[in-house]
């Protein structure tokens, strides 16, 4: 990606501070969102991330990762699967419970979602403290599959979740702060 397109999508991330609690500066996406253009330039880095792999499945992680996950796994011509918040997926399901840079949830994918010889990549919007992404790695590391990393639309670099994330495999993000 050029520096001016990356410098664009830098520009739209919108600060929103002390949300979703004091303390936390919060990224603000939908800027990004709303303008198809700059849609297209995160989707286009992040599948570069991946370029001359196969891919089977893209993991998007609830909700704000099925937003990049799902039409990544459109552009690589693979599956999606959602790793959903618990309760959620009607199915058989395996769980793990994580915390996050303001709070703690579980996470669960359905039983079948990944087979064990699949190229399986994780995708979502934000790297933070590396909780939520860690536990969805967990997650298809359980499975078999073979995990071939993960890509986020933003990285927050100063809290230092890749270091959770690395031992899975490369960590890549399109816009770092
Ligand atoms: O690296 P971490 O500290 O774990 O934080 C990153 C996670 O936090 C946000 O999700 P959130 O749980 O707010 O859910 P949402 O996508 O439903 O807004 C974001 O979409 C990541 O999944
Ligand atoms: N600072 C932040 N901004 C947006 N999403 C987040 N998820 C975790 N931390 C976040």
């Amino acid at each position: 990606m050029s520096p001016s397109s990356l410098q664009r999508l830098r520009d739209a991330i919108r600060d929103v501070p002390d949300f979703p609690q004091p303390g936390v500066l919060f990224k603000d996406i939908t800027p990004v969102l709303a303008d198809g253009k700059l849609l297209n330039l995160a989707l286009d880095a992040m599948a570069e991330a991946v370029e001359g792999q196969r891919v089977d499945k893209v993991v998007g992680i609830d909700a704000r990762g099925f937003i990049f996950g799902a039409p990544l796994a459109a552009r690589l011509g693979c599956g999606f699967v959602p790793a959903r918040k618990k309760g959620k997926l009607p199915w058989r399901t395996r769980g793990v419970d994580y915390a996050l840079e303001y709070g703690s949830a579980c996470l669960e994918m359905h039983e079948d979602a990944v087979q064990p010889n699949e190229n399986v990549l994780l995708a979502d919007d934000l790297l933070a403290t590396g909780g939520t992404a860690g536990a969805a790695l967990t997650l298809l590391q359980q499975t078999g599959a073979n995990v071939l990393g993960s890509v986020f639309f933003i990285e927050l670099a100063f809290l230092h979740g890749r270091g959770k994330l690395e031992p899975f495999g490369p960590v890549q993000a399109v816009v770092t702060f």
